[in-house]
């Protein structure tokens, strides 16, 4: 375990040592002052006539001790602390690093709350890893181990009955790792699990007020909390009665050594002043064994972090190469693709998107249609088969490449908060204020931005709640126009806008895809009646392909699909 973390240490480890050796020293000087006590108390022991200098200096030695124990103390833990911080930066940083290559989709599957407590409380944790139990630790267990070789030496019978404790302590000690290693995974994914359902309770507050889901949402936000209580006291629960146990037999050293060593002091077995000794040194090693001891019961929980965290990390990143885009146009071929989130949702489907042209695809809702523009994006490796762009596999270019030459324009519509104008840049960092400005006239924002009193200056708010959604819509076509990719995938927004924002909406994205490889996934059938080819997908199947006429006049699942939708929305609307 601190094998691992200490690989995230870098030009730290030294400090880390560092900070081991402080504390090693400081635990010696904790321990020391036993000693002196015992060359204060021997000479009545031996008979012989006690020094009054001689006992000053020893009476002086305990309080340096004492002052140099608590500077030592405190420089170890400042080394300690730098170095684990610089740690936890070290293993931040490279836990996004590794997120940036994992499959896109796959990390918006683990959840804001997963992802936020593995970013800062996880991490956080392995400082008591770091900053106490590896120096602090280490210090305290390894000066009581040399204090025990160093009580051989004086007598070997009344140190084996100083260390008769140990292996009952040590016992009761194995027995809490085994409890609480059966517990800490259900504690573990309850705090998840809470995490995930908060993240998501806040998120979804509008949507619970709205439709008056108070009590449900309530309900399910106070039932994970409880899980959460109660997995934490089942865990407790088990490791209680074992850390008590152990928390009292391994500091009392003396258990033994006290009543069968003054027996063999009776037998002249030993001697008084050695078993004096012994008791002395006995004392000095209780307190360093329960320091050391107060890390050792989160170690399980950090264990458990750190091989959650581990296997975070060791997820299969995505299929990509260094490569540029080297594709001989912007022909988009699905050639026999088969993709499962778990279960299988595509199976084999092959399609080709002619460069320049417009394919819409159409189906119920589940069909498989956003799985397919994801996998044209690149959140998630195919499962069999390939998508080639201008005849080049997506897994032979970089994922930058990639986003050089398409724009998703998806349902969720993220805004930073920030400005309107520095959301629409986001689509090409390098673009000149006029350029934004031009892309947002393009995208019908003009009409909103005169109204704001900053106007594309104006904040965007906490993802953009300033803005209605069909305003947000048209910043995020902004945005996409002015990184003018020759691909776009634009899934179209399902909820309802009105009547004016529609029209603007359907202008911008007009002007974005003008001259374009446009991959459509249309919920509004009306605005594709155009499309050069229209796919119907059926539980992860092309159930059926031609252009508008030809499937009315075919007859089947397209037909029924524009019956059903005229039924529910009539059809007499304009076409894009
Ligand atoms: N992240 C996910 N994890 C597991 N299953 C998923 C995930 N996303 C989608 N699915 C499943 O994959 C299937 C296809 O979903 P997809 O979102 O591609 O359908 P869709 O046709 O785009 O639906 P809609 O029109 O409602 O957006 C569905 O059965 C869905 O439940």
């Amino acid at each position: 375990m601190f094998k691992k973390v200490l690989e995230y240490a870098g030009e730290y480890r030294r400090t880390t040592y560092a900070s081991i050796a402080v504390m090693l020293l400081g635990v010696l000087m904790s321990v020391l002052p036993y000693f002196s006590i015992y060359r204060l108390i021997a000479p009545p022991l031996t008979g012989e006539l006690a020094n009054p200098g001689q006992s000053l200096l020893w009476a002086a030695a305990i309080a340096l001790c004492g002052v140099l124990y608590a500077l030592l103390y405190v420089k170890g833990l400042s080394l300690s602390h730098r170095a684990a911080y610089s740690t936890l930066r070290n293993l931040r940083v490279s836990l996004q690093g590794r997120l940036e290559k994992q499959p896109l989709g796959v990390i918006k599957e683990k959840g804001t709350g997963t992802l936020k407590k593995m970013f800062t409380d996880d991490i956080d944790s392995i400082e008591l890893l770091l900053a106490h139990a590896l120096p602090e630790g280490l210090a305290n267990v390894a000066v009581p181990f040399f204090v025990f070789i160093a009580m051989f030496f004086v007598d070997w019978k009344l140190a084996l009955l100083s260390l008769c404790s140990l292996p009952l302590g040590l016992a009761a000690m194995g027995a809490m790792y085994q409890a609480g290693t059966s517990k800490v995974g259900d504690y573990y994914a309850s705090a998840r699990k809470m995490n995930n359902t908060i993240v998501e309770y806040i998120n979804g507050m509008e949507v619970v007020k709205v439709f008056n889901r108070d009590g449900d949402s309530y309900r399910r936000f106070e039932q994970d909390v409880r899980g959460y209580r109660d997995f934490t006291l089942a865990w407790y629960k088990v490791c209680w009665p074992w850390m008590a146990l152990y928390n009292s037999i391994l500091p009392c050293v003396a258990l033994f050594t006290l009543p069968v060593g003054a027996f063999l002091v009776l037998k002249d077995y030993s001697t008084l002043p050695d078993l004096a000794l012994v008791l002395c040194m006995s004392f000095g090693t209780g307190a360093p064994l329960l320091r050391a001891l107060s890390f050792l019961a989160a170690m399980p929980q950090v264990s458990y972090k750190i091989h959650a965290l581990e296997q975070l990390m060791s997820a299969l990143p995505l299929a990509q190469t260094e490569a540029p885009f080297s594709g001989r146009d912007h022909t988009v071929t699905f050639d026999r693709v088969h993709f499962a989130y778990r279960e299988e949702v595509l199976h084999g489907i092959s399609l080709t998107v002619p460069e320049g042209s417009l394919t819409a695809l159409v189906g119920e809702s589940g069909s498989g249609k956003s799985t397919l523009a994801k996998l044209l994006v690149h959140y998630y490796d195919v499962t069999g088969g390939a998508i080639r762009l201008g005849g080049q596999d997506l897994r032979d270019m970089s994922l930058q490449a990639l986003n050089d030459q398409i724009s998703y324009v998806s349902q969720e519509q993220f805004l930073f908060n920030t400005s309107l104008l520095e959301n629409i840049r986001a689509g090409r960092l390098t673009a000149t204020d006029e350029e934004v400005m031009e892309a947002a006239r393009k995208a019908q924002c003009m009409e909103f931005l005169d109204r704001l009193p900053e106007g594309i200056h104006t904040m965007a708010g906490d993802g953009g709640k300033q803005l209605s959604g069909g305003e947000r819509q048209r910043i995020c076509l902004a945005r996409a126009i002015l990184k003018d990719a020759p691909v776009i995938v634009l899934d179209e927004a399902t909820a309802s806008v009105d009547a004016d924002n529609e029209q603007y909406i359907q202008e911008a994205i007009s002007e974005l895809c003008r001259g374009k490889t446009l991959l459509v996934i249309a919920h509004r059938l009306h605005t594709i009646r155009d499309a050069d080819q229209i796919l119907v997908i059926r539980d992860g199947r092309i159930a059926q392909r031609g252009t508008h006429d030809l499937l009315m006049e075919e007859g089947g699942p397209y037909r029924d699909l524009v019956s059903a939708r005229e039924q529910s929305q009539g059809w007499n609307r304009r076409p894009a």
